[in-house]
């Protein structure tokens, strides 16, 4: 079984990461998505970044009904900040009949050098990447371990969804209904 392992903040999921994921389903050789919820991205210090328990709830109820989608809490029990290599190790180890490959918006591409042991990354499990707009120019496009999947694009960030919540604006289709309900009752990122 080829597994996508599509690592994130998830604050909150939205459709975006959705259609990522099944694109990746749909049009390449992965049999399966795995959503891995990182409490703590290295490079980013947020203020409204929701406990991961919470962000872990909205990711299962937004794949509920997908079977080629699973949800991971691996990254909890481990340390913080989340370096994703030491996640993909372990879960090499775990699983060891699974091919697995990382998947990343364009977004994280250029930066992707920066990541902790990035090489090992690219040779040991290789990338496939989801155009992102606004994306800056990396030589990566190019590597032979990096693939680059033709979609359209995806204007949507968790940054926007948080500030409609902020404002009061519907964020209804940005989020699955399950989501959407979830955030209004808990009254997230108010
Ligand atoms: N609209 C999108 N198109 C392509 N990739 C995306 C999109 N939204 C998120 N991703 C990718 O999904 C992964 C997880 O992203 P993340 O949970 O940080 O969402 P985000 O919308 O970028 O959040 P934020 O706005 O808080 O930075 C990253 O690899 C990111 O590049
Ligand atoms: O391992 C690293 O050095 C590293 C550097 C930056 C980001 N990441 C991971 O990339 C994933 C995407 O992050 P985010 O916050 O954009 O959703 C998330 O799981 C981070 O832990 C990992």
């Amino acid at each position: 079984m080829k597994i996508g392992l599509f690592f994130g903040s998830f604050n909150p999921i939205h459709i975006g990461h959705l259609i990522v994921a099944n694109t990746m389903v749909e049009t390449t050789d992965l049999d399966r998505v795995w959503f891995i919820v990182s409490p703590q991205n290295p490079f980013k210090k947020q203020k409204d970044l929701l406990h991961e328990f919470d962000r872990l709830d909205m990711v299962e109820k937004a794949i509920f009904d997908n079977a080629n989608f699973s949800v991971s809490d691996v990254e909890f029990a481990m340390t913080r900040p989340s370096y994703t290599i030491d996640t993909l190790l372990l879960l090499r180890q775990k699983y060891p009949k699974h091919d697995f490959v990382l998947i990343i918006g364009g977004d994280n591409l250029a930066d992707f050098p920066k990541w902790k042991n990035a090489q090992q990354i690219l040779d040991e499990f290789g990338l496939y990447v989801y155009p992102r707009p606004q994306s800056k120019p990396s030589d990566l496009q190019m590597h032979e371990r990096v693939r680059m999947v033709e979609a359209p694009l995806l204007d949507i960030s968790a940054t926007f969804i948080r500030k409609c919540l902020r404002l009061g604006a519907s964020v209804r289709y940005l989020v699955p209904q399950e989501v959407e309900h979830y955030l209004l009752q808990k009254k997230f990122y108010l």
